[in-house]
């Protein structure tokens, strides 16, 4: 046969070879398209931040990181480091200013080992004082002020971006200390509820939680838009109420009642919130040296502190220290401050956590725990000893005090009952980071949490796997059909020649 006679089909002449290579290039130009938006960038930069909580009882250094182009995402800075500052809190510096800067340089020196050099200059510093300092500050301004500038010069001596130190408010510390356990938590920007915030230090204890009736004094309340929801917060903040300070002010009531019963001096006193056996020499100005309470003058200067170990007495000694005889709103916690009812779930940490995780009480009901902590109170102060060598004096003899001023604090005074009592979670750490007020500040001061919900990623991670997959599958379909469609093509052609 004539070859010239013969017409070979050219198979990509089809139209439905065109469409089908059509669609395969659209699809490949789709698959780059979309990948390139998801994964950008490629290689993540991380930026960091670090906050000194300055607390009553002692000082942390904390470090953060976070991808830098994904800063406005809920839940993408977290904890790097944390560094203990040897020593108290910068409070206990007053008559030694220059120690309190003094005391930061080994902290700040392991974050400048921890944070990549380059990025030095852009990391902010922040310092933020609690009760502590409030408390100083109420005694004696000149030597707060001393005490600030002396941090502060410490701090501004290192190659970081020094943002201030300052002493924040109570309404600050709850309100921070909420937003960061709710953005830890991821609550943000989804429409489920909040968690509330309880915060129990050595000087002050926060209360801080969405509320369900109205709040009713105007210093209880904050509002906060964050990513395009609205938050109407209730927090309160009652200085003199951590857990060193409430120690102090139930002594200070005993040995007061101590003294008119007796009408004498007292040499002795029983203190039903320490363990039988238990007896520790004590000054009295030791006790009274706070702007808590006013001060006693006793002829003898010191007393023995002696332990009784009886859970339901050392209760009716704590309630001495809440008056909640005083309301002039609808409801109140005590000492005449406005509280709504306590709603939904809480998160208690620092001493709430340390104390209750502890004694083991962080998962029991409300009978159970009392049962249980009015045993470890009567249990003999040379048993506890015994059976917890490594742990420090000062915290072991107190945890009996502790623990059921909490029971008090929560029960008596936020009204916290037996059947919300599992609402309440004693928490650390939520992830990798420390639930506490600093991150929440840091977060506010670098404009981290924009009150409109910003652009996301164009689909989530896993949608996104799926339709790379799905798309690859089509293509490789698509080209399978192609190829056999060619083949069949070119047979039929050269049949067609033979
Ligand atoms: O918030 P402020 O009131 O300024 O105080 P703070 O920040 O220094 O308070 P913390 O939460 O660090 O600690 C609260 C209390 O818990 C105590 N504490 C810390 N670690 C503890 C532990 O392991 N066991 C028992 N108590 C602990 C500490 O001495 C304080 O009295
Ligand atoms: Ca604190």
């Amino acid at each position: 046969m004539d070859e010239q006679g013969v017409k070979v089909k050219n198979p990509w002449h089809r139209p439905v070879v065109i469409f089908l290579a059509a669609v395969i290039i659209v699809g490949i130009i789709i698959m780059v398209a979309i990948s390139v938006v998801q994964n950008k960038p490629l290689h993540q930069k991380y930026k960091y931040g670090i906050v000194l909580d300055a607390g009553s009882s002692h000082t942390s250094v904390f470090i953060y990181e976070w991808p830098a182009e994904k800063e406005n995402n809920t839940g993408m800075v977290r904890q790097k480091h944390t560094c203990n500052v040897q020593g108290k809190g910068i409070s206990s510096y007053s008559a030694n200013p220059q120690g309190a800067g003094a005391s930061l340089q080994l902290c700040m020196e392991e974050a400048k080992q921890k944070i990549p050099a380059h990025r030095h200059p852009e990391t902010p510093v922040y310092l933020g004082a609690t009760a502590g300092m409030r408390l100083l500050r109420m005694e004696n301004e000149e030597a707060s002020d001393k005490v600030l500038d002396s941090v502060a010069h410490s701090l501004k001596s290192y190659p970081f971006s020094y943002q201030g130190a300052r002493i924040i408010s109570g309404q600050e510390e709850g309100a921070f200390g909420w937003i960061t356990v709710n953005y830890l938590s991821k609550n943000l920007r989804k429409p489920t509820g909040t968690l509330g915030a309880l915060d129990l230090g050595g000087a002050s204890t926060q209360i801080t939680f969405v509320p369900q009736q109205n709040i009713e004094s105007y210093d209880n309340s904050i509002d906060f838009r964050l990513y395009g929801n609205d938050y109407h917060l209730y927090t309160h903040s009652f200085l003199c109420y951590g857990q060193d300070q409430a120690l102090k002010l139930s002594m200070g009531k005993k040995l007061e009642s101590t003294l008119k019963a007796d009408e004498t001096d007292p040499t002795e006193l029983r203190d039903p919130c320490f363990h039988p056996g238990y007896n520790f020499t004590r000054t009295v100005p030791n006790v009274f040296n706070t702007p808590c309470m006013k001060e006693m003058k006793l002829a003898n200067e010191t007393f023995f502190h002696v332990g009784l170990g009886n859970w339901s007495q050392c209760q009716q000694s704590i309630r001495k220290v809440f008056n909640t005889i005083n309301c002039p709103y609808s409801r109140c916690s005590f000492n005449g401050v406005f509280q709504p009812s306590v709603y939904g779930d809480f998160g208690a940490f620092s001493a709430f956590f340390f104390v209750m995780d502890f004694l083991n009480l962080t998962s029991d009901n409300l009978a159970t725990t009392k049962q249980k902590l009015a045993a470890y109170c009567s249990t003999p102060w040379k048993k506890i000893v015994e059976n917890h060598p490594n742990i420090k004096e000062k915290y072991l003899s107190e945890y009996c005090f502790s623990a059921t001023y909490i029971l008090t604090l929560l029960e008596d005074g936020y009204k916290f009952t037996s059947n919300n009592w599992k609402d309440i979670r004693f928490i650390k750490k939520i992830g990798d980071s420390d639930a506490g007020w600093t991150l929440g500040y840091m977060l506010n001061l670098t404009n981290m949490i924009p009150a409109e919900a910003p652009d996301t990623s164009l689909m989530p991670y896993g949608g996104y796997v799926t339709f790379m997959f799905l798309f690859s599958l089509l293509i490789l379909v698509l080209l399978l059909l192609v190829y056999f469609y060619f083949r069949r093509s070119t047979r039929t052609a050269q049949k067609d020649i033979i």
